[in-house]
């Protein structure tokens, strides 16, 4: 492992993404030397004892050269919020690490960028490219020669197939199934429980069927 993976780290953000990050990173023995949340963290029994700092102007009392940032802002369809963060900070010359869970299988031959997040249990397999900024959550399956754009969200357990193309800025619903070599234009959202066959163009939304509900007063 080269000296630069091992610089401590800013975690920015303070809910449940960044709690499951924060294990990861503790798990690996990493140091987390302040969480940056305008929020309380400390109900959250993995941030306990960690510094708690409030303003993002706060990670400028950290040099760049001496730590590496790590971005726990949730991503949702359509909010722009984590990406100005990120973009903020790199302008100004810091970095952002990667971030493998140990479960995670990433295959050696994969391209893993900048600032990519491979949370428990998901796979990234050969020859798969993984955009710089991009989360890949939990139990998602990105498979072979997949090419993932940058500030995209795998939901957990979504299924990229051999050969999908995504462009930056997309989010792929939990439990959807993108079918083989087709593509994602920019900035498209994929509701949960997806099945998308064909490629779809920029700005697109596609949502699977609905469910019905049926409320009975007396159970069944
Ligand atoms: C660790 C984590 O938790 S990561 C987070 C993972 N979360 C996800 O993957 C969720 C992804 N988001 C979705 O699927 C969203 O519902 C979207 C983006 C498809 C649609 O969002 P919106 O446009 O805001 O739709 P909205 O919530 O207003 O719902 C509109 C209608 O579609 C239905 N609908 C929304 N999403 C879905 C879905 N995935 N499957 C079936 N029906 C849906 C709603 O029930 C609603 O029906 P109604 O008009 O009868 O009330």
């Amino acid at each position: 492992m080269n000296r630069s993976c091992k610089q401590p780290i800013v975690l920015i953000g303070g809910g449940g993404h960044a709690a499951v990050l924060a294990e990861i990173l503790l798990m690996q023995n990493r140091e987390i030397v302040a969480v940056i949340s305008p929020e309380a963290i400390h109900e959250r029994a993995i941030f306990k004892g960690m510094v708690h700092l409030k303003e993002d102007s706060d990670v400028f009392t950290f040099d760049k050269g001496q730590v590496k940032l790590v971005n726990g802002i949730g991503m949702l369809p359509k909010c722009t919020l984590r990406k100005k963060v990120n973009e903020r900070y790199l302008q100004l010359g810091y970095q952002f690490e990667s971030v493998i869970a140990d479960s995670a299988y990433v295959s050696p031959s994969a391209l893993i960028e900048e600032g990519v997040q491979v949370l428990p249990m998901a796979i990234v397999h050969t020859g798969a490219i993984i955009g710089s900024h991009s989360i890949v959550n939990t139990g998602a399956l990105v498979e072979h020669d997949c090419k993932v754009g940058c500030y995209n969200h795998i939901a957990p357990k979504a299924t990229l197939c051999g050969q999908v193309e995504t462009e930056q800025d997309v989010y792929i619903g939990a439990s959807s199934v993108l079918t083989q070599n087709m593509k994602v234009g920019n900035t498209s959202v994929i509701g949960a429980g997806a099945i998308v066959t064909k490629t779809l163009k920029p700005c697109s939304i596609f949502y699977p069927a609905k469910g019905t509900l049926k409320q009975q007063e007396h159970g069944l």
